[in-house]
């Protein structure tokens, strides 16, 4: 269990903002912070890893105390049992892929879960190349498999997967729920990526202006989250039962036309509701 109640003066490019946080996450679970630019998820995580030190508070994992102002406790981010990979991540230029993900293992430990590791992440076949090798998928791979190398009771990630294709994202959030499951992790995930948060999260956290503001199953916060709207489209394609394919800005969705009129490259507008998808209007071309 993860139990933290923080707070911090945060300085904002409008001004002060007073970031106040709490929560208990179980263990095994994995949780997302999602919420707006600015609105204090990095400095949370910071916060969790000791990197910066909030102005009161605690934070408790498990029968460890990282953090209490009270009783002056502020221990220091290597004795923390935490594994993290942010968005810039650092690995040893000069290291091949094991000995970055062996790294933070000492000499006496078992390498065993290095090879556990290297197979689960799909590089077993890159253990001896050097990092420059690699691409910025496979070096977020091992970014990854080193966070975990010392099985932390925490594991932060900060938008791990923001700098790589959709491909190459899908994969990884594969190997990381599979990771996640495998060594029991309790995860907090920072993301902007709803599929992702979906995919991926047993709760999604909304923090916004410091505070958070919901805490919620992700398919439930996703569609209350969605308000109605109209959006506007141009159809790509009438499939053969009829169903047109509708892209809207580089996204696809496939309805179910009222109108049956519908030809490629007609200009739609689309009113869309939770759970519900219907054609207001429709333009020839
Ligand atoms: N050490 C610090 N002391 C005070 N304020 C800080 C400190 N570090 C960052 N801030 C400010 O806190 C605010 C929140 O930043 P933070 O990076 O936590 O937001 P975020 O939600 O992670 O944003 P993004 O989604 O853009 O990464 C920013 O305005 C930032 O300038």
């Amino acid at each position: 269990m993860i139990e933290f109640s923080l707070h911090k003066t945060l300085h904002t490019a409008e001004g002060e903002m007073q970031l106040n946080v709490s929560a208990k996450i179980e263990s095994g679970k994995f949780v997302s912070l999602y919420g707006a630019s600015g609105s204090g998820k990095t400095s949370l995580l910071r916060m969790l890893a000791g990197f910066m030190k909030p102005e009161n508070g605690y934070i408790k994992v498990n029968d460890a105390v990282w953090f209490d102002r009270a009783k002056k406790i502020n221990t220091e981010p290597q004795h923390r049992k935490i594994g993290f990979v942010f968005q810039d991540y650092a690995l040893f230029p000069n290291m091949n892929v094991r000995e970055n993900i062996s790294f933070a293992l000492k000499k006496n430990e078992s390498k065993e879960i290095v090879d556990e590791l290297l197979e689960l992440s799909g590089l077993s076949n890159l253990a001896n190349r050097k990092i420059q090798a690699l691409s910025g998928g496979q070096q977020q791979r091992v970014a990854l498999a080193r966070a975990i190398v010392k099985k932390p009771s925490v594991l932060l990630l900060d938008e791990p997967l923001s700098a790589v294709d959709s491909g190459m994202r899908a994969q990884l959030q594969g190997t990381l729920a599979e990771m996640h499951k495998r060594f029991g992790l309790t995860t907090i995930l920072v993301s902007h990526n709803s599929d992702e948060i979906v995919k991926l999260s047993d709760t999604v956290f909304h923090l916004e202006n410091g505070k958070f503001q919901q805490q919620a199953a992700p398919a439930t916060f996703f569609l209350n989250a969605f308000t109605p709207g109209t959006l506007t489209g141009t159809i790509v394609a009438i499939e053969d039962n009829g169903n047109a394919v509708v892209l809207i800005d580089d996204r696809m969705i496939r309805i179910d036309p009222s109108i049956k009129r519908l030809k490629i490259n007609d200009k739609v507008e689309i009113i869309c509701d939770p759970g519900t998808v219907s054609i207001l209007d429709h333009r020839d071309c």
